[in-house]
């Protein structure tokens, strides 16, 4: 420790656990160890779709070089392309409902394939801990953190990331240490708030996961859209995503069933589970052919109740920083929790690896990271939530509200444009002006002391 300037723990080698890992690493002066829960790193059997602002970050920390090689053809950059079709696709006669277009490419990649690239990359000087458990952390009058994890062992750090995804046991410590202190304050609306903080909240979607054979779709349907495009069909009551990974040998698919209505409530059943084909099939009667296709090819798969993080009032608290679902779990509607975690991972990275952040000013750093990107990340995850209302027609009941054919297309119109401007931060160049804020902000605050 002599010659590091901190040592940073990091609970969690999800996508953002091991992006924060890897571009800390890249400090010689910041110790580095990632502590994972599981018994080996990896990702579960589906796909994942980067945007282009994200895929910035992959390619400054060198990763998106191996990762090119599982595509089918190399993202363009500055063109503009079609990223998505969405078509409007229950009843029998389907019709192009949006093609969203992008500057760069929506790149869509088997999360097996992205985690091993990430794991590759993974400097020998950042040590990784496996079968490790976070249950609770504390912090002592020097400011040191202590682990505790589930097998009895202990660990000190000087910071501590939350990369421990949806059901963070950071998270829960970091609210209900901050609950106690507000009620040692005699707050107890504060301390109420931030209990209701941890255990995240059903959104009312259910989602179905499961990788399909490209040869088998192709086999039935030579040339399915869902071959060769990103295609979302979109109908009341739910959505199907449908894309080519793997260099174009599965067919990543992912349904959504939606009751917004139960938004909050309690999901009944496992959060996780596998499931049969006719259980994803079920409401999808009456779709258009291209969708029945898909799903007489889909196999067994997961289901997944779909459970958000409450906007927290912070990310951070002293030394510990939280990131990823960790922080603000949202809803998959905008292709976006990944991209969110990387980003989060990429400038906390920036406000630690600045010379300036001494072991005094790591807390005045994590603020500067919470001042970012909480308030970029929270937008996103209220978009996302609100893209699953648009895409599943539960925003307006708009065939009842526009029976005539002018009223319907002028309603058609401007959810359109509102999908477009719900996916509009996907090519803008805010990372740039992140990061800069980020070294801009910290160059301040070193002024100012
Ligand atoms: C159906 C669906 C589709 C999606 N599609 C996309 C998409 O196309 N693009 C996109 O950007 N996002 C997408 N997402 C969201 C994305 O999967 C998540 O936001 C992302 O995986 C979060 O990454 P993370 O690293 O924060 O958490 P996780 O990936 O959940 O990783 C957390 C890690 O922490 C470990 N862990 C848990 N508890 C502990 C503990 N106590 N101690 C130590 N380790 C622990 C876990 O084992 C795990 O390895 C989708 C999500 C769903 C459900």
């Amino acid at each position: 420790m002599a010659d590091k300037r901190f040592r940073v723990a990091i609970c969690g080698a999800g996508v953002g656990g091991m992006v924060c890992a890897l571009a800390l690493a890249r400090d010689p002066s910041i110790e580095v160890e990632l502590y994972e829960a599981t018994s080996r790193f990896g990702e579960i059997g589906a796909g994942i779709g980067i945007w282009p602002r994200t895929w910035k970050i992959l390619e400054q920390l060198h990763v998106a070089e191996d990762l090119v090689c599982v595509l089918p053809a190399p993202p363009a950059h500055d063109t503009e392309a079609i990223a998505l079709t969405m078509r409007r696709s229950d009843k029998p006669e389907g019709h192009d409902f949006h093609k969203l277009k992008i500057k760069g490419s929506l790149v869509v990649l088997h999360r097996a394939d992205f985690h091993r690239v990430l794991l590759k990359h993974l400097p020998p000087q950042c040590k990784t801990h496996l079968s490790k458990r976070l249950l609770r952390y504390s912090q002592d009058n020097s400011g040191s953190i202590h682990l505790q994890f589930n097998d009895g062992s202990t660990a000190i750090c000087d910071v501590l990331v939350g990369a421990d995804g949806l059901k963070s046991a950071v998270r829960a410590t970091l609210l209900d240490l901050e609950a106690q202190a507000a009620r040692v304050r005699g707050d107890a609306q504060a301390a109420g708030f931030l209990e209701s903080c941890i255990v995240p909240k059903w959104s009312g979607e259910v989602s179905y996961r499961t990788l399909v054979p490209a040869i088998k779709l192709r086999e039935k349907v030579p040339n399915h859209r869902a071959l060769t495009h990103n295609i979302q069909y979109i109908g009341r009551g739910g959505y199907i995503v449908a894309y080519p990974i793997s260099k174009g040998e599965t067919v990543n698919f992912v349904a959504f069933r939606t009751s917004h209505e139960l938004k909050g409530t309690e999901f009944n059943g496992p959060w996780v589970t596998n499931v049969s084909a006719q259980e994803f099939q079920a409401g999808f009667d009456g779709w258009e052919a291209e969708v029945t296709q898909l799903l007489q090819c889909a196999e067994k798969g997961m289901r997944w109740a779909i459970h958000e993080v409450k906007p927290l009032q912070s990310f951070v608290s002293g030394r510990v920083a939280l990131i990823g679902d960790a922080a603000h779990a949202m809803t998959p509607n905008q292709g976006s929790g990944a991209g969110q975690a990387i980003e989060d991972a990429y400038i906390l990275a920036t406000v630690l690896g600045n010379p300036l952040t001494s072991i005094d000013a790591i807390p005045e750093a994590l603020t500067i990271y919470d001042t970012i990107r909480r308030p970029f990340a929270q937008d996103i995850a209220e978009r996302s939530f609100s893209n699953g209302l648009l895409f599943s027609f539960d925003r307006d009941n708009y065939e009842s509200e526009f029976p005539d054919e002018e009223s319907k297309r002028n309603k058609l119109k401007e959810l359109r444009s509102s999908v477009t401007e719900q996916w509009k931060w996907a090519w803008s160049t805010t990372l740039d002006g992140a990061v800069a804020e980020a070294n801009e902000r910290l160059q301040k605050a070193h002024a100012g002391n």
